[in-house]
């Protein structure tokens, strides 16, 4: 069975499942360019750490397309640059984009430096680049489910199958398809090894309770909704194995943003000794940040909390606090962080050479 697709690109041709309507109805929208990406990602028509960086770099694309080359490949660098610059600046908490940036901006650097290629030529590699990150977060994100399957399988041998909670939207609603987290959980129904997924409502935005549900119920995984604020005596009640949870953004020392309501999971998963894992593409790990200290966490709208659609639901007058995210130190990691190259333990992680 094919797993839902938040993302449609063809030469050229943009499209997103506008994720704000969903559970109701499944929409696409075009999107024709970085502006048009920039908002999409703003309002969170599209969301997820890697489906970010994956449509703001294929809104470029779709632009570059369209353009004929300019005069030189120092005005397309400056050019690249300046959209990219701008797409970063949707959404500060994940780090997917600003990498993609980086890469593509440093790949014009290189073809401006290289004589043997023309201006037309450039830019038909940066295009080709920045189309490649759709189907490179999709093999990140199988092997991240098979890694991480099989290290939860050896750490849950005893069991014929395991029960695992699962915060906010990490399947292919937040990445270019299968999932990171989400992505684990698919390969241990795979397996046979998946007695139950309890999924989080993950309020405010709900991501769990629209995203995640409408993905485990589609796919017919044996799934369960609890409210956020179940989740410890959920972990008591079923004996949950596993908690796994997806990134926004991992620092050098394993600490790791994820969504608000990431970090008291860790620690009621400390509490109940219950293995905490993070899944995360190596697109999602910010080397150039020692810790979490440094992680800009997203404040979002007051009307997320207060409002359901245009229905108020809390106190006309109430101040609000509304982080979007929040930092799980790495000693609360206690089962490793699941990339697309292997698990490893948080002070295991280091730049691909
Ligand atoms: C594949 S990880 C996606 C990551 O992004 C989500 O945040 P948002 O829905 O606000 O974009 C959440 O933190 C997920 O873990």
């Amino acid at each position: 069975m094919a797993t839902l697709q938040a993302i449609k690109y063809n030469d050229g041709q943009l499209e997103i499942l506008d994720q704000l309507l969903l559970p109701e109805s499944c929409t696409f929208i075009p999107i024709f360019n970085v502006e048009d990406a920039w908002a999409a990602i703003r309002e969170m028509k599209v969301r997820g750490a890697p489906a970010i960086a994956i449509v703001g770099c294929l809104s470029l694309a779709a632009e570059l397309r369209k353009l004929a080359a300019p005069d030189t490949k120092e005005e397309l660098c400056r050019l690249v640059k300046e959209k990219l610059d701008y797409l970063v600046t949707s959404r500060p908490t994940a780090v997917n984009t600003q990498l993609a940036a980086e890469a593509c901006v440093k790949l014009c650097t290189q073809l401006t430096a290289n004589a043997s290629v023309d201006v037309a030529e450039a830019k038909d590699a940066v295009v080709k680049s920045l189309e490649a990150t759709l189907a490179d977060d999709m093999a990140d994100n199988l092997a991240i489910g098979e890694h991480g399957a099989s290290a939860i399988m050896k750490k849950t041998a005893t069991k014929d199958k395991i029960r695992i909670l699962t915060h906010c939207n990490t399947g292919s609603l937040a990445t270019a398809g299968y999932g990171t987290a989400l992505g684990v959980i698919r390969s241990l129904h795979k397996a046979s090894k998946l007695d139950q997924v309890y999924c989080t409502e993950t309020r405010p935005y709900n991501q769990g309770s629209r995203l995640t549900a409408f993905e485990l119920v589609y796919e017919k995984i044996p799934a369960t909704l609890v409210c956020d604020s179940m989740a410890a005596a959920a972990m008591k009640q079923f004996k949950i194995d596993a908690v796994i949870v997806g990134a926004d953004r991992v620092a050098a020392n394993g600490d790791t943003a994820n969504k608000i309501g990431t970090y008291q999971l860790a620690v009621l998963a400390k509490s109940h000794d219950v293995l905490f894992y993070v899944a995360a593409p190596f697109s999602s790990i910010d080397f150039q940040i020692p810790n979490g200290q440094s992680i800009p966490i997203e404040e979002r709208p007051h009307s997320e909390m207060t409002h359901t659609g245009s229905i108020r639901t809390a106190a006309a007058g109430i101040n609000c606090w509304n982080p979007g995210f929040d930092v799980t130190p790495a000693e609360l990691i206690t089962g490793g962080i699941i990339t697309e190259k292997g698990v490893f333990k948080p002070d295991q992680l280091a730049p691909p050479q």
